[in-house]
């Protein structure tokens, strides 16, 4: 294994491309974050990266970098993607279904066009953050789409959370017009995204995640490369099974020692000191106990992603009890109008008047 830094600039947006000297297309799937020097939109960014080659020879391998990135979908997530991207001085071209949520990155720099389609035919390389299956499809295939748009020398990189099936339909249209396709589903929620830590779950052209590796970089701390579509998908649901799960549990647990009698921001302190201590607990628990539930991850994304990985576990005949249950909760939840409130507003579902 030989360590290797390499720097790039990114002060040329109105070129096409650059050409990055990269190590051969054999390094490790995983990756830590090594984040620009500054993020000043004012001036061009030097981007250092770190590469592990199991190849000392890299002469050979020479990686075009692409400049126009396309950005769509601004939710919760999206938005503060794309700024980090934005502040890098990336050249950012968006849409998003609301235009007005567009307007605060256009006064950051951001250019914007009125289609998926079109965002595509402009950049070398789009990303997208959308709702659900139904809507990362449309914004995909649909009649103004990206598959109008995008094509042979171009790139589509899909970080909605979507089950497998999804992923590779997506995927098989994009490829249909000659361009790459990944999916990259992500880890971390609202202040992850804003302080660029997600960790990316990546899928598809191994050759397009090599392009965009500098991008995901900024906007998150590691990344995986995961294989065939639908690898990173499953990965992420699997994950969000467990997170999905593990509130309801939590919420159980307040709730209960409530109707004990006992303090519940006890509880939380408690459990932060032993074996089941983890970061949800500790910075939702205080909330959780006010019944306050600031959106960072709405709930009715949490109850599509139980209902994603129920359907997943159901594919390969996997008995999933406890998610089962979770699920039930959620519905249960959404059925109260909680829908838009952040997932830990579960804890709602299990109120009962005594
Ligand atoms: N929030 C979180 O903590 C995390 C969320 N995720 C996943 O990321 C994705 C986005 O989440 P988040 O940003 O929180 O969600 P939001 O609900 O805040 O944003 C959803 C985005 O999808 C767009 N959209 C919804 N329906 C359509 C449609 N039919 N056509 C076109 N665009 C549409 C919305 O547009 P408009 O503005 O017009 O409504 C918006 O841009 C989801 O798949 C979620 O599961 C993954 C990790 C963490
Ligand atoms: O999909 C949402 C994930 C939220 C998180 O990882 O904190």
């Amino acid at each position: 294994m030989q360590l290797k830094t390499l720097s790039f600039s990114l002060s040329s947006p109105s070129s096409s491309s650059f050409i990055l000297h990269s190590p051969p297309l054999s390094f490790p799937s995983i990756s830590c974050k090594f984040r620009p020097s500054s993020f000043s939109s004012s001036r061009p960014l030097c981007v250092s990266l770190i590469t592990i080659s199991a190849n000392s020879n890299d002469a050979t391998g020479q990686q075009e970098v692409p400049t126009r990135i396309g950005f769509l979908g601004l939710g919760i997530m999206g938005s503060p993607m794309a700024q980090n991207l934005i502040k890098a001085g990336c050249n950012v071209t968006i849409w998003n279904r609301t235009k007005s949520k567009c307007d605060p990155l256009i006064n950051l720099g951001a250019k914007y066009e009125s289609s998926p389609m079109e965002v595509a035919s402009s950049c070398d390389v789009t990303f997208a953050m959308l709702a659900d299956p139904e809507s990362a499809v449309d914004v995909a295939c649909g009649t103004q789409g990206v598959i109008h748009g995008i094509g042979p020398g171009k790139g589509y990189v899909d970080i909605s959370t979507v089950d497998g099936a999804t992923s590779k339909l997506i995927g098989g249209n994009i490829k249909s017009t000659g361009a790459l396709f990944l999916e990259a589903p992500v880890s971390g929620s609202k202040k992850p995204a804003e302080d660029g830590q997600l960790i990316f779950l990546t899928a598809g052209d191994r050759s397009l995640y090599d392009k965009v590796v500098s991008f995901l970089d900024i906007m998150g701390k590691s990344r995986f490369y995961l294989g065939d579509v639908g690898n990173g998908a499953a990965m992420k649901l699997v994950v969000n099974m467990i997170m999905g799960s593990m509130m309801a549990t939590f919420s159980e647990g307040l709730i209960l020692s409530e109707k004990l009698g006992l303090d519940p921001n006890v509880l939380i302190e408690v459990v932060s000191q032993g074996a089941i201590s983890a970061p949800m607990f500790s910075t939702k628990g205080p909330s959780m106990v006010q019944a306050l539930y600031p959106t960072a991850f709405p709930l009715k994304h949490q109850q599509k992603d139980m209902r994603l990985a129920l359907g997943m576990a159901e594919s390969v005949a996997q008995p999933t009890p406890i998610a089962a249950a979770a699920n039930e909760l959620y519905k249960v939840a959404k059925s109260r109008g909680l829908s838009d409130e952040d997932f830990s507003a579960v804890i709602e579902a299990l109120r009962t008047k005594l």
